[in-house]
């Protein structure tokens, strides 16, 4: 069986053994577009956490069996193609479901505190300059009694909730948009979104959710929201979003995801100099431990598709 890993630097240099183990495997650090088809020529297995498998790329290999995505979003693949060539697509789900809690309330609790602000200020030297105890020059906000509203009410969706429960706040679970009926314990997109103090995305990137965030949203946003997203780029339009920010027509947003990464110079978000953005460089899964919890999984994912079980598969 060989197998083919198209980004291995997304492992952070972890071992590879367990995989090692499951046939004869070829591991490249990085792989771009133009080097797939050369690269997987011989492939009954491709692993591959954000290189893009369009259906270009499929019709040229026809040996191929299995994409392995080594994340949970498979927005990187084009599923219809894949499943046209008989091409089966697993995932991996739950993996960095801590990490992406603990990394989402990082953000929320910086933005609410403004954490960010007054950590730069004490680098800037203020606090010395204090004729009291304490510097208040930012507004801080609590989460509990907010209104906390979820889009994407799935794994991690749910572990948000949670957590937003525990801090108090007031969790609200989005309805898709566009449902004409609204399932129970659901609440309508739009009367979700213009409730809302916190918006936390955890949905995937599809037809449906592309620039669910919109000029037209963002108007019907309170002053005060926070926007999170730590899903997709894509989801949110950036130019949308930094002229939302830039006119304080939202407060602020926490981000770790842009519609083109690696991020481009050109994009929105790197050129909005404003202090109420906070963007990471998608590492929000990147725990050590979910890099483990990742690697063992994308091994059961291959052994169990080589047993003929299906589990983890998308297509
Ligand atoms: N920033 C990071 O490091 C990470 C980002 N992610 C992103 O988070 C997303 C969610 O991950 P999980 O919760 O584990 O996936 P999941 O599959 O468990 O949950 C996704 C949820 O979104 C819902 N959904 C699908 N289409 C929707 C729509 N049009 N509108 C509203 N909801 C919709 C699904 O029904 C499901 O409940 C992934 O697709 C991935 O893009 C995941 C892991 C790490
Ligand atoms: O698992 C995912 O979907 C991620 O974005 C991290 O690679």
């Amino acid at each position: 069986m060989k197998i083919v890993l198209l980004d291995a630097k997304t492992l952070a240099n972890n071992p590879l053994t367990p995989i090692e183990l499951l046939g004869e495997l070829t591991s490249y650090p990085i792989t771009d577009g133009a080097q797939v088809v050369t690269r997987c020529i011989d492939a009954d297995i491709i692993i591959t956490n954000k290189v893009v498998i369009n259906a270009e790329t499929l019709s040229a290999l026809p040996k191929l069996k299995l994409i392995c995505v080594a994340a949970t979003g498979t927005n990187n693949i084009d599923l219809v193609a894949a499943k046209a060539h008989g091409v089966a697509v697993c995932n991996v789900a739950g993996y960095s479901t801590p990490a992406v809690v603990q990394h989402t309330f990082t953000l929320l609790g910086n933005l609410m505190g403004n954490m960010h602000r007054y950590l730069n200020d004490s680098s800037n030297g203020l606090w010395q300059k204090s004729d009291m105890f304490c510097r208040l020059d930012h507004s801080i906000n609590e989460i509990a009694h907010k209104n906390f509203v979820i889009i994407g009410y799935g794994t991690l969706g749910q572990a948000v909730a949670t957590v937003a429960r525990a801090f108090g706040a007031n969790v609200i679970i989005a309805e898709r948009p566009n449902e004409t009926s609204v399932r129970a314990g659901r609440v309508a997109f739009l009367d979700a979104v213009q409730s809302a103090d916190i918006i936390s995305i955890h949905c995937p990137l599809n037809e449906q959710t592309k620039d669910l965030f919109n000029a037209h949203i963002f108007k019907q946003l309170k002053p005060s929201a926070v926007l999170l997203n730590t899903a997709r780029g894509g989801i949110v339009n950036e130019q949308a979003l930094v002229d939302a920010l830039k006119q304080k027509v939202i407060a602020a947003a926490g981000f770790d995801v842009l519609t083109v990464e690696p991020a481009q110079n050109t994009n929105p978000l790197l050129n909005y100099t404003g202090d109420n953005l906070l963007l990471t460089p998608h590492n929000a899964w990147a725990a050590q431990e979910s890099i483990n919890r990742l690697i063992k999984c994308i091994t059961e994912n291959i052994t169990a598709f080589h047993r003929g079980d299906n589990i983890n598969r998308i297509v």
